[in-house]
């Protein structure tokens, strides 16, 4: 298997490009239904449960909604970190305090996206998070995740492991998009656990097998 090769980025590319393609086709309502599911699943999961503080990511588009989720786990008294998209893509932190506390940003020519307009608290604020939500395209069955590419969840689970840190690290999908296999770099982690909207798919520990 290939380590960080072109060939594994030019495989990562084309791959990214077909599961954008499959969820561009889905409309406004398929995206509200599933984020209803995904976040009944998510609440239920003992590690969101449990948590006192999340750090989540505001769904734009025709990712997995993840709205709904915040204001429960808000409603709940959770503390819901948000990031914010740094210039060179690593990632500070800001908390979510409702819909009013967003900024619609738009970073170069990519997606606009909706981050926290209140205090800054620093790239190191997620090492204090007991559940890391991280977006994606896909997991595979050992749990390793395709990105959006910019590597900044990359960085995020280096961080994680360089403080000690051990939140749980959960990714929201579609059902389609939990597959067999993705192109492996030496950087990838693996998470712990996948949330669709038909259920939830656990990975085990530090695993690669
Ligand atoms: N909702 C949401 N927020 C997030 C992320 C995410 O994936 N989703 N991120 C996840 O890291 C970080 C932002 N990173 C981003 C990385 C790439 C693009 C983007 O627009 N990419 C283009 C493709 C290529 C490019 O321009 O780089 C695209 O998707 O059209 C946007 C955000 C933090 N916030
Ligand atoms: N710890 C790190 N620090 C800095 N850059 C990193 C780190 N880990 C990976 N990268 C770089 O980030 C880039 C994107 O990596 P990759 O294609 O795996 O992204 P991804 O995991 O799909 O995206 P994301 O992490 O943004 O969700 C690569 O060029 C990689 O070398």
């Amino acid at each position: 298997m290939s380590h960080g090769g072109r060939a594994t980025q030019s495989d990562k590319r084309r791959l990214r490009r077909e599961f954008l393609a499959v969820r561009n086709r889905l409309t406004a309502d398929d995206v509200r239904e599933t984020a209803v599911a995904l976040a009944r699943r998510a609440l239920e999961l003992p590690e969101v449960t449990h948590a006192r503080t999340v750090a989540a990511y505001v769904s734009v588009g025709t990712e997995p909604g993840t709205i709904a989720l915040l204001d429960a786990l808000r409603a709940r008294g959770v503390r819901v970190l948000l990031p914010v998209l740094l210039p060179d893509d690593d990632l500070d932190w800001g908390e979510y305090g409702g819909e009013g506390s967003l900024a619609r940003v738009r970073h170069g020519g990519r997606m606009e996206l909706w981050e926290p307009s209140g205090p800054r608290l620093g790239p190191d604020a997620v090492t204090g998070a007991d559940v890391v939500l991280l977006p994606g395209l896909a997991v595979d069955g050992r749990g390793l995740r395709l990105g959006r590419g910019g590597g900044s969840y990359d960085r995020v689970l280096a961080r994680l492991e360089r403080a000690g840190a051990r939140p749980a690290l959960v990714v929201l999908l579609y059902d389609a998009e939990v597959v067999a296999r993705v192109p492996e770099e030496a950087h990838d982690r693996p998470v712990d656990a996948v949330v669709t909207p038909s259920g939830v798919r656990r990975f085990r520990r530090g695993g690669r097998a």
